[in-house]
């Protein structure tokens, strides 16, 4: 039997132990806040961000949204962001990525304080994850509710061989990283990658992040094997599928992730848990 990994259950309960921390740190009259910066008018960003603000405000996590124009200068956007630096009623801060063209993302990133960085992006806890140095810090969203979900399935991991096919910052990077710091053997690939069966039908666990639509069939699947579909593509009819054939994949692998319902969900709620980690480690700090 197919463990079908149902993200939205998982993303619930993880939300109801989010609220509850949240109730814990009003009632010593502490308030998580979160800022979310977006500029310009992506529609899908759009939305990403609504369901943040929405989700953060049924967790009782203040919530708030900047809204900036594309037309923003990279200096203009650096202010906003060095603002919320300062604002103490502030412990999370994003920048809703991509952003439009003409700005530099990735200086952006490096504006934010380091100990406001609810993504897990910029370069310090990046690299505080890669070198697997002890203690806390955030770590991207989505790979780190991937990790929750693999845990949920209660399969030993180490020793095992995990193939992340993606490269991005958000995604695949720092997939690998946290895969490796669960003791698996890990290959990292990417859709310009040769030989993608060869690799994939050895994995034990199968991350798939490309935008590619179906690219894993079910001839590249281990039997037995955990797939995660990061993927967030449009099939012929304008439908929301995956990177994996996922009708097919299911009767080959251990567990799936179905989309939608798997990863995304796992995403938004690990955000708001990662803005209550930072709102603790805040006051951890100020109380030693
Ligand atoms: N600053 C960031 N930007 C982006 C991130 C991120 O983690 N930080 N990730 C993605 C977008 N993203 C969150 O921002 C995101 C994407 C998808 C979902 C989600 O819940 N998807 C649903 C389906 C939604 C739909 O119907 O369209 C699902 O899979 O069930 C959540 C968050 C890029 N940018």
């Amino acid at each position: 039997m197919t463990t079908i990994i149902d993200g939205k259950k998982l993303a619930q309960n993880l939300n109801d132990q989010t609220k509850a921390r949240v109730a814990t740190l009003r009632n010593q009259g502490i308030v998580p806040g979160l800022a979310v910066i977006i500029v310009g008018d992506d529609p899908a960003s759009a939305i990403y961000v609504r369901n943040k603000h929405r989700k953060a405000e049924q967790l009782g996590i203040k919530s708030v949204v900047r809204r900036l124009p594309a037309t923003i200068t990279q200096a203009d956007l650096l202010a906003v962001v060095a603002d919320y630096n300062q604002d103490a009623t502030i412990h999370g801060i994003l920048v809703q990525s991509p952003l439009p063209q003409g700005l530099d993302e990735a200086a952006v990133i490096n504006a934010i304080a380091p100990d406001k960085d609810v993504d897990g992006f910029h370069p310090l806890n990046v690299g505080k994850m890669f070198a697997n140095v002890p203690g806390h810090y955030p770590v991207s969203c989505t790979p780190r509710g991937i990790m929750t979900m693999l845990e949920s399935l209660n399969v030993p991991l180490r020793g095992k061989h995990a193939l992340v096919v993606g490269r991005s910052n958000i995604v695949g990077r720092p997939m690998a990283a946290l895969l490796l710091n669960a003791d698996m053997t890990v290959t990292i690939t990417h859709k310009c990658g040769a030989n993608l069966h060869d690799l994939a039908i050895a994995a034990d666990v199968l991350v798939v992040a490309t935008g590619v639509t179906h690219l894993i069939k079910a001839e590249d699947v281990k039997p037995g094997a955990i797939v995660i579909d990061v993927g967030m593509d449009r099939d012929e009819q304008g439908h929301l599928t995956g990177d994996v054939d996922f009708d097919r994949v299911k009767d080959r692998a251990a567990a799936i992730s179905p989309v939608p319902g798997g990863v995304g969900p796992m995403t938004i709620a690990t955000l708001m848990r990662q803005t209550v980690d930072l709102c603790e480690w805040s006051e951890q700090r100020a109380n030693q």
